[in-house]
């Protein structure tokens, strides 16, 4: 198993956490997708979020981004009450939505310079472009380029605002093997510079190569969290990976919930 990295110097320094959300509801007419979700992410900390389709993954994110209205529950997003002010916090947050549904006809340059005038500060353009190895194709149509290039423009504008949090909703969805893995490389560093890192995935391999803590939703609740390393050990014997744990804590969650 690919080790992560270790935990944020902050971390360790006791900085207040990053998301903190306490007794989460979640409910679209007679169906609850969140139910009582209690969880505490720490500022500096590269965390996967996995679970089943359906688990309540994705309206987590949505109300961490003020995109959803909980019907009960506490949430804290970098120390702000997402409840009481639902977008008060979104320029210290870059967000990636899922397979990037970017539009066709701007050119890479164009989206940055869009993106960059959403924000009240940027990040220097010409550099991001560098980082990202997007200077060559600054003219190109979006339409134009691989899914490879797509999400690497995507998580350059979810970075754009400089933010303290990124989220990442399954963002390595479509990618080759090996595309995959330079991907991942982008995404450490961005946790090497002191972001905190919350993504989704239904990869149990990018949840332990990158992630210092795995937290696992099923039906609505919270059935795992720590490091990969720690559910694996906490599965019955003969779990040897984070595939075997996985499986297991999505048959208990089912049983909880039925
Ligand atoms: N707008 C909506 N209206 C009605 N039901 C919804 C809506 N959005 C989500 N749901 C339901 O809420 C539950 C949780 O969905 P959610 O998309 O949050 O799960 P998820 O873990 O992100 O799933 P996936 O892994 O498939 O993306 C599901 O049963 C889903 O059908």
């Amino acid at each position: 198993m690919l080790t992560p990295p270790p935990l944020a110097p902050d971390v360790a320094h006791g900085a207040p956490p990053a998301i903190d959300v306490r007794g989460l509801v979640k409910k679209y007419g007679s169906k609850t997708a969140l139910r009582g979700l209690t969880l505490r992410i720490e500022a500096g900390s590269t965390v996967a979020l996995i679970g089943p389709n359906g688990a309540g993954k994705s309206s987590f994110v949505e109300i961490l981004m003020g995109l959803r209205t909980p019907d009960a529950g506490e949430v804290r997003v970098l120390g702000h009450d997402v409840v009481r002010d639902p977008r008060g916090h979104v320029a210290r947050i870059g967000v990636q939505l899922q397979e990037a549904n970017l539009f066709r006809l701007l050119t890479i340059r164009e989206y940055f310079a869009f993106f960059a005038k959403l924000y009240p500060r940027h990040v220097d353009l010409a550099q991001l472009a560098d980082e990202f190895a997007l200077t060559d194709m600054l003219d190109t149509r979006v339409g134009k380029l691989s899914g490879g290039q797509k999400q690497r423009v995507s998580l350059a504008l979810a970075l754009i605002n400089d933010p303290e949090l990124v989220i990442l909703d399954e963002p390595t969805v479509g990618l080759d093997p090996i595309v995959r893995r330079e991907f991942w490389e982008l995404i450490r560093t961005q946790a090497a510079k002191g972001r905190t890192v919350l993504f989704t995935t239904h990869y149990m391999d990018e949840a332990a190569a990158l992630a210092n803590q795995v937290l696992m939703i099923s039906a609505g609740r919270l059935v795992a969290a720590g490091s990969a390393e720690q559910l694996i050990a906490r599965a019955p014997a003969g779990s040897h990976s984070l595939d075997d744990a996985y499986a297991h804590f999505a048959r208990q969650g089912a049983l909880e919930a039925a």
